[in-house]
């Protein structure tokens, strides 16, 4: 039995991930967190008595193996360095960690001989489209990225339009596209730049979470796509990284290198 403690259970990734882990046989759901939770009970959410209920971090005593995070961009790097310190190892699908704070959080893993997972995107399309953009880049080095989600996400670009950018960037020279003397009569009308490369991000009623990186050549254009409809599309690689995490010995970014 892998022990799973939910942090950010009551949003909309973790109501999911709840199901996910109470329908995986091997796994048990010992406790789950959300400030909105304090001074609740496991009753008030129809989950068993054996799973512990938290509203706050500190208060978060239950032996786990496996801590899950959706929460919020701002509490991600708190959550995740508490839950380490318990001897829990963390599967992250919190968008917002820098590379400083993930270089602080593996040297943590790795002087608690534990391992770790952070996936911007858990859905198998997402994986593939970055995979098959970042080949598609060697040869169509002029790039754009639109990511289109639902109207309540917090932060904007998404966390998989960031880690397309930065595999685009991997196999071509940084490079501004557009005109030199482009100028914005309308500001943020060519959305936000990582290195030379333009991300725009919608945000639409009925969306949930949609990515499309547009290649454009003299003549000629490639567009790659991939969209989740459901968030249970999300929920495969986190079962899949709850397993896997078990014998990681690091803290391993993309849920490619898990596959
Ligand atoms: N990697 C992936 O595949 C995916 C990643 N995501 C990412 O997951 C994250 C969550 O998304 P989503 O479920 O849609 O968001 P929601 O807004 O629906 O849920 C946020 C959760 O965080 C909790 N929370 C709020 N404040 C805190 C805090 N101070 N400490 C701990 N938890 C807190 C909320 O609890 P409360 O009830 O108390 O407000 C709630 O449970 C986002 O960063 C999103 O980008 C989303 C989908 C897929
Ligand atoms: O907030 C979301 O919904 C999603 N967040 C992740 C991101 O920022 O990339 C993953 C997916 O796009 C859904």
């Amino acid at each position: 039995m892998i022990k799973v403690v939910v942090a950010g259970f009551t949003g909309e990734m973790g109501q999911n991930t709840v199901k996910m882990v109470q329908n995986t046989s091997d796994f048990e759901l010992v406790g789950v967190f959300a400030p909105s939770a304090k001074g609740k009970s496991a009753a008030d959410y129809d989950l068993p008595e054996t799973t512990s209920v938290y509203g706050e971090l500190q208060s978060i005593d239950c032996e786990a193996d496996v801590w899950i995070d959706f929460t919020l961009p701002d509490f991600v790097y708190e959550n995740v360095k508490y839950a380490i310190k318990q001897g829990m190892r963390p599967v992250v699908g919190t968008t917002g960690l820098t590379a400083e704070q993930i270089t602080d959080l593996n040297q943590l893993i790795q002087a608690k001989g534990l391992g770790g997972l952070i996936a911007p995107n858990f859905g198998m399309s997402a994986v593939l489209l970055m995979k098959f953009a970042k080949e598609a880049a060697a040869y169509f080095p002029d790039a754009e990225i639109i990511e289109m989600h639902h109207p309540n996400k917090k932060d904007a670009p998404s966390g998989t339009a960031i880690k397309t950018a930065e595999m685009i960037s991997q196999v071509r020279h940084p490079h501004t596209q557009g005109a030199e003397q482009e100028k914005e009569t309308l500001p943020g009308s060519r959305g936000g730049d990582y290195e030379g490369m333009k991300i725009h991000s919608v945000r639409l009623p009925g969306y949930v979470a949609h990515e499309q990186v547009l290649f454009g050549a003299p003549g000629e254009a490639l567009t790659i796509r991939q969209d989740s409809f459901d968030r249970q599309s999300f929920m495969t690689g986190v079962r899949l990284a709850v397993k896997e995490v078990m014998n990681l010995t690091e803290l391993t970014v993309g849920l490619e290198n898990i596959l």
